[in-house]
């Protein structure tokens, strides 16, 4: 990373943390981009404390890629589909920061298809520690989800 007024650059990493309690995630600023009432109850069972940070645009993977934050949760609603340029450039800074970018079912990110990126239900980007604690998180809420909807 280097400033606009030309200061040396520096090599940045997603934050390092182990601790869910202690990372703060970040989300689309649109509730309609991306379902708050979900990551809230996955931040919930994670134990993180902090207000979600609500950022519009690829600039969350660019905050995460150098460590202001630990997650980035994104879970568009039923029959929206993800476009490859809304998430390439992000996915490739974050990515060489020591971030891990996955659908919610572990899956790795596939860029190789055309136009869109088809994930199932959503999308997380956290590090390599906090991944399988975000995941179990994310699919239990999930599975809560939708028992709750198949009793109504
Ligand atoms: N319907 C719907 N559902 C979920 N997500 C959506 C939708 N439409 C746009 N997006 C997301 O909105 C962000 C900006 O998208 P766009 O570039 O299409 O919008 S804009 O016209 O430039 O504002 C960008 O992501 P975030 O800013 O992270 O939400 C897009 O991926
Ligand atoms: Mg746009």
């Amino acid at each position: 990373m280097q400033s606009l007024e030309g200061s040396s650059s520096i090599k940045v990493h997603v934050s390092g943390t182990e601790n869910p309690e202690e990372a703060s995630f970040f989300e689309s600023f649109e509730a309609a981009h991306s379902m708050h009432d979900l990551s809230s109850s996955i931040a919930k069972k994670l134990g993180v404390k902090a207000p979600p940070v609500r950022i519009d645009s690829q600039a969350k993977y660019g905050a995460l890629s150098r460590g202001d934050g630990a997650i980035y949760l994104r879970f568009p609603h039923k029959g929206y589909r993800e476009k490859i340029w809304d998430h390439a450039a992000g996915f490739i800074v974050v990515t060489e920061a020591g971030g891990v970018a996955m659908d919610a079912a572990g899956n790795p990110l596939d860029f190789s298809k055309g136009k869109f990126l088809d994930v199932d239900t959503g999308i997380i980007v956290t590090n390599q520690k906090l991944m399988p604690l975000v995941l179990k998180a994310v699919q239990d809420s999930l599975s809560e989800d939708a028992q709750s909807a198949s009793s109504l």
